[in-house]
């Protein structure tokens, strides 16, 4: 078993938005690695963060990862920072992994000053800047196609999703 589409990208970029978009339009369950490990864990992702730390938080993610590529065939969407991890992203190889790309003033526009995400709590235009930096080179090593979402609703991203991987019903 195998999911059908995994998204991949940036904090906000509209994963879990536009997963269950697919998932409706596919008619296929979606699944999000972070609603999976706030499940697993009974705290929330920041908590974890707090108490534990992003090595920690890594770690939880990979064994998710590994557990949702395994048993789940619908749409699944992962941590903007999955990709982080060198064992996570040899989970993903030979999967439908699409990368859902946001430029650095499209992302300070959509997540603004949202304390809830740990790792945009100060100075978001430079934090997104060596965010971006740092992981596009991976969210591209991992990913079979990019879906740009810049100036997109999350109904034409999804439309541009399904052609991009070809499973656009004609
Ligand atoms: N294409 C889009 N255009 C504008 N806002 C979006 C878009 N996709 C998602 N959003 C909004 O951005 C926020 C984060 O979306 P979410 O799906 O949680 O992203 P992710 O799972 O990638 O972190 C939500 O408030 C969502 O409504
Ligand atoms: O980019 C990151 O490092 C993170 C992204 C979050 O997921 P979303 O990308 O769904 O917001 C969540 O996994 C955690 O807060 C860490
Ligand atoms: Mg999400």
């Amino acid at each position: 078993m195998s999911p059908r589409i995994v998204l991949v990208g940036p904090m906000g970029v509209g994963k879990t938005t536009v997963g269950e978009l697919l998932a409706e339009r596919l008619g296929c369950t979606f699944r999000d690695t972070d609603a999976d490990i706030v499940a697993a864990e009974g705290r929330e992702i920041s908590d974890i963060f707090i108490e534990e730390g992003e090595p920690h938080f890594r770690e939880l993610e990979r064994r998710a990862v590994r557990e949702a590529l395994a048993d789940h065939d619908g749409v699944l969407a992962l941590g903007g920072g999955a990709v982080m991890d060198e064992g996570t992203r040899a989970l993903l190889a030979e999967h439908a992994v699409v990368y859902l790309s946001m430029d650095v003033e499209e992302a300070v526009k959509r997540t603004g000053l949202n304390v809830a995400r740990p790792l945009l709590a100060v100075n978001p235009r430079k934090q997104w800047r060596e965010l971006m930096e740092a992981r596009r080179p991976l969210y591209q090593e991992v990913a079979r196609v990019v879906v740009a979402t810049d100036g997109r609703a999350p109904e034409e991203v999804a439309e541009a999703v399904l052609e991009a991987l070809e499973l656009k019903q004609a």
